[in-house]
Parts: structure tokens; sequence; C-alpha cells
């Protein structure tokens, strides 16, 4: 992006409209070759390929535009609280709001589906729209993921925020600043016996979406 402004100045826009064609048609997922495994405690791993998409932030502003996008309460005691991002979920058989990520659903299925034993089939999509936003500790136990090894795989576009992980009740947290293209699969025995969230920061942040691809009934 930045380098695309700076040209600028000195381009035609004809040049111009070239440079940013080109940026457009860079634009794309790299090979999950390169993917690094993580050993935790307790059977738990993690996956972790920084800047698997390339013109991620391409992606970002299609994805505000084209996602619906909605608000959230839920009962926290005796009264309701916004849940604090925008969400969207793409259940089985929707057509997902851009092609790169049907893409990036079938190469993570290509590589992970055996080990996983069925596909990554759905796909959660949430948006934190600044350093308010964000998602507490938790595990994605409901389905499979409560009882048995299962995996998640989040794709991040926009800004980077931590992703933080510490095994349930308590240990040492990890920490991995994800945006711009990256991508973390939780795998084993994550989801029930490590937890994982995206804190508050009051450090001004950009904005970040995340897309989180899971088999049938995993959430
Ligand atoms: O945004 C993220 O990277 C994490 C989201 C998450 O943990 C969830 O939706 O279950
Ligand atoms: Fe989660």
């Amino acid at each position: 992006m930045c380098s695309i402004s700076l040209y600028a100045n000195h381009m035609s826009s004809a040049a111009l409209q070239g440079s940013l064609f080109d940026a457009v048609e860079t634009a794309g997922l790299g090979p999950l070759d390169a993917i690094r495994r993580t050993t935790l405690s307790r059977g738990a791993w993690i996956d972790v390929l920084p800047g698997w998409l390339a013109g991620a932030d391409s992606l970002f502003e299609r994805l505000v535009e084209r996602v619906p996008w909605h608000a959230e309460r839920r009962q926290m005691y005796d009264r309701e609280v916004d849940v604090p991002r925008l969400l969207s979920f793409y259940g089985e058989g929707r057509t997902l709001p851009d092609p790169v990520l049907t893409e990036a659903r079938a190469a993570l299925n290509d590589r992970y589906a055996a080990e996983l034993g069925e596909p990554f089939r759905t796909a959660g999509l949430c948006y934190y729209r600044d350093g308010r936003d964000s998602v507490a500790w938790h595990g994605d136990t409901i389905g499979r993921g409560g009882t048995e090894d299962t995996m998640v795989a989040i794709l991040s576009v926009g800004a980077a925020r931590p992703l933080l992980l510490r095994p349930r009740g308590g240990g040492e947290t990890i920490r991995y600043a994800l945006g711009h293209g990256d991508l973390i699969v939780m795998g084993g025995s994550c989801q029930r016996t490590w937890e994982h969230a995206i804190p508050k920061t009051a450090k001004p942040v950009g904005p970040r979406i995340s897309i989180q691809f899971r088999p049938r009934g995993v959430r």
C-alpha cells in the first residue's frame, strides 16, 4: 500500500493503474509447504504461516463492503451486553463472500483433511473495528472441539492484532500478532486443553478481520 502511494508522486496515472493492476494480479495464496508446527502441552499444537495471502489488504476492503456484518448482544449475568466485534457466519453450503476464501478453504482441505478426518466446511468472520473490539478467553468447544481433537484455521486480514493462547487452568501465555494475510491453524486438543483470546488494547490499532474455517458442528 505504502509503496504504491509513494510511486504515485512520480508516475503517470496510466503507469499507476498498471502498478495497481499488478498488485491485484499478484494477490493470492502462497504454497502451504512453508507452514511450521509448534507443539504445545497436552496434545495441542499450532501451525503458523505468516503472509500466506498476498494482497490481503485488498481482501480486507472487499470483506468490509460485501459481508453482511451484524452486531450481537449476549446475556451477561442479569444484563444484555454488546458482543465487542461484528460477526457473520457462513454455514455449510453457503457461498463465501470472496473467491479467494473458497480457494483458501480448498487449499486447507488439501493439506489437512486427511489429518483432520473431515473437511473444513464453515467460515466464521469477525470484524474488530478498533482496539475496543476483542474476544475473551475461550476454546471453540461447541461440537467435536469439546470432546475430541479438531482443527480451527484462521486467516487474518487488515491490521495485526495479537492472538493469545494459554493452557486451561493456567500457564504461560503465548502470543502471535496476526494480520495482513497470516494463517494460524489450532489443532490437536487445542480447543479443549488451551484457550485463546484477542485482547482489547488502548493502543491505536487499525481494523482487522479474521476468517475462521471449521469442520461441521465446531463453533
Ligand atoms: O479473530 C480471531 O483470530 C479469533 C476468533 C475466535 O477465536 C473465534 O471466533 O472463536
Ligand atoms: Fe475461538
